[in-house]
């Protein structure tokens, strides 16, 4: 994903100081691009986390006597005319990359370039571009209010059915988008803009800032982008951005509508149950997943909550009904929207979707992890496994199955208990294991390493003691681990650059322990990292050829990791189990298949 384009932190609100105001080269008075007109910068419409907008009025003639080349079949607000009477513009200054390692053209072009002329979309159109001194300025019709002002900072309490046009007018504008293959990527209350006031546009919504548009389509092959996540990937504006794009998730159309979603209902309240924690994006994250849609639409009419939950359980592939969204709100606008500040005529333009609602929904609240296991088909073995074993018995059962030939292949805890997986399929020649009451056994753990032993499995205890175990064999390798209190995703990448794979994972109190090791067998691995069970998640990775080769939880974080192997494994595909009681009657199930537990995890219920 294009790093340039990703926003971290961003302050999300015009109006608010940006630190870095300072540190920019001044705003030019006058900006002549091109072929364009002399503009003066009259005044700051409004500042993003990417540069400053200014209206800008023009005092002289073009150098062309050519009419400006246009991006847009939308009908234009600038007369053309200069002087004290001509219509003003708005002129967007970028900053071009001081290092000048970037390319110096802004990705919104880019995305104005690739859309082209007549798209359909309710966008400012695109008068000039060109660069001057340090910016790079971009010159296009100059809109109205956006709903954040119109809406919301003069309005105390808006009138629910301007919210109802707002939603069908906002639904519309992304299905055209999207129908040209991007996502918007930052759908907020500042990025959705009325017309000029006192033209014909003045109730018609458009959509501003392509800054953080994204392909969801393939331009050449038409297919679909490819899943992925990377947990430390964060772009759009963290009060408004889905569930997935904290997450770092590939961006596809469902995100804009989650996002639309928390949009309407910010409209709706004038604030969000995760304000106030702006800069920490994952608090808000958790926030949103763990508020159930019911509470955030608490007293609002049915349509919002119907909307939102088609919007948060779409898939990442999946094609939004967006004509159905917009029937949902068609009974609350009424038979004449002209009194609404907001146009809907999409509201007119609509028929309804015959697709029905989606019965499993992805998400609505935290769900309580508890037992994760996980099995693979291998061919027949003995496998054994003993669960609430404390720290006298463990010893005994581990050398009792040992004598039988079988070495110890996954370890989890719960309630301070031990749970063991024992099989003969394990390929290790010798194995050691200790219990350290209190975080990880350093010492002991370097002289097995001396000694050729490597941790093969790995669990931790509520009360911070850990069970490490160590094998020789089938080949050796070089290890480290680290301990983290957040999941530890910056090592593990830095680490995957040198070549080693995470194979073992688990917690310690709270802690995050990963181990990572050479000569693994894998060629190349990716994590899962996710408030809930991330059965979508899974079911993707599976579809690309992954297997699930780690996994660990704390009590409301869970962590996959996934592996390519170098040879294809032999036996079919993984199989995963959510139980609450320990995964007995499962078990049962899969061993005459030949399926056999390969990983357990046991998340403590949130309480
Ligand atoms: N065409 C326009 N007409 C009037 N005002 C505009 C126009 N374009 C932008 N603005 C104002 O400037 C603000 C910032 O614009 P824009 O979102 O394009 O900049 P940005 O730097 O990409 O912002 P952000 O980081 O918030 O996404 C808008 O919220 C709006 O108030």
């Amino acid at each position: 994903m294009d790093e340039a384009i990703a926003r971290l932190s961003r302050l999300g609100y015009m109006g608010l100081e940006d630190e870095s105001e300072s540190d920019s080269p001044p705003i030019p008075e006058e900006v002549q691009i091109e072929d364009s007109p002399i503009y003066r910068i009259e005044r700051q419409l409004g500042k993003g986390g990417n540069g400053l907008v200014c209206a800008g009025r023009p005092i002289g003639p073009s150098t062309s006597s050519d009419e400006p080349s246009t991006l847009s079949d939308e009908p234009s607000t600038s007369s053309g005319q200069t002087g004290p009477h001509a219509a003003e513009v708005a002129v967007k200054f970028q900053q071009k990359d001081p290092s000048g390692i970037e390319a110096n053209i802004p990705r919104e072009w880019k995305v104005y370039d690739d859309l082209g002329e007549n798209h359909g979309i309710p966008l400012p159109r695109v008068l000039y571009r060109g660069q001057q001194g340090d910016y790079n300025i971009l010159v296009i019709d100059l809109l109205g209010p956006s709903l954040q002002v119109r809406l919301v900072d003069n309005h105390p309490s808006i009138p629910l059915a301007a919210v109802a046009c707002v939603a069908v007018e906002a639904i519309s504008i992304l299905e055209k988008l999207h129908s040209r293959g991007y996502i918007h990527g930052d759908v907020k209350p500042d990025n959705f803009l009325l017309g000029p006031p006192g033209t014909p546009d003045e109730r018609k919504l458009f959509l501003i800032d392509l800054g953080l548009a994204v392909r969801w389509r393939c331009h050449s092959t038409g297919l679909h982008v490819r899943y992925h996540q990377s947990p430390d990937h964060f772009r759009g504006t963290p009060l408004f951005a889905s569930v997935h794009a904290h997450l770092g998730r590939t961006s596809s159309r469902r995100d804009d509508l989650e996002s639309l979603a928390y949009m309407l209902a910010f409209l709706i309240r004038g604030q969000l149950p995760w304000h106030g924690f702006q800069a920490e994006d994952m608090l808000i994250c958790k926030k949103k997943m763990a508020t159930p849609l019911e509470a955030l639409y608490h007293s609002c009419p049915p349509p919002f909550l119907q909307f939102a939950k088609f919007a948060v359980n779409l898939s990442f592939d999946e094609d939004p009904n967006y004509a159905r969204y917009i029937s949902l709100f068609r009974g609350m606008i009424g038979q004449n929207p002209y009194v609404w500040p907001v146009n809907a005529d999409a509201a007119r333009e609509s028929i309804e979707g015959d697709a029905p609602p989606k019965s499993s929904l992805l998400r609505g609240g935290l769900t309580r992890l508890q037992w994760i296991s996980i099995f693979q088909e291998h061919p027949p073995m003995r496998q054994r496994i003993r669960y609430n074993v404390d720290n006298v018995n463990l010893p005994l059962f581990i050398e009792e199955a040992r004598a039988d030939g079988m070495y110890v292949s996954s370890v989890a805890s719960r309630l301070n208990l031990w749970a063991v997986v024992m099989d003969s399929g394990t390929g290790f020649t010798a194995q050691v294991h200790t219990i350290s009451p209190e975080s990880l056994p350093q010492h002991w753990i370097r002289e097995q390493w001396a000694r050729n032993y490597h941790i093969t499995a790995i669990a931790g205890a509520d009360n911070g003691s850990t069970l490490v175990v160590m094998s020789k064999g089938p080949q050796n390798c070089r290890q480290s681990y680290h301990v983290a209190n957040t999941f530890p995703y910056g090592w593990i990448k830095r680490k995957w650059a040198g070549g080693t794979y995470v194979t073992a994972m688990a917690t310690v109190g709270g802690n995050w322990v990963v181990i990572m090791s050479s000569a693994t067998g894998f060629v190349h691995q990716v994590v899962e990292v996710d408030f809930q069970y991330p059965y979508e998640g899974i079911d993707e990775r599976w579809k690309q050829g992954y297997f699930i080769t780690s996994v660990a939880a704390t009590p409301d974080q869970v962590a996959f990791v996934f592996s390519i192997p170098e040879e294809e494994p032999v036996g079919g595909p993984q199989e995963a189990a959510q139980t609450s009681n320990f995964p007995e009657t499962v078990v049962a199930e899969t061993w005459p298949r030949n399926y056999y537990l390969s990983l357990l995890c046991y998340s403590r219920p949130v309480s």
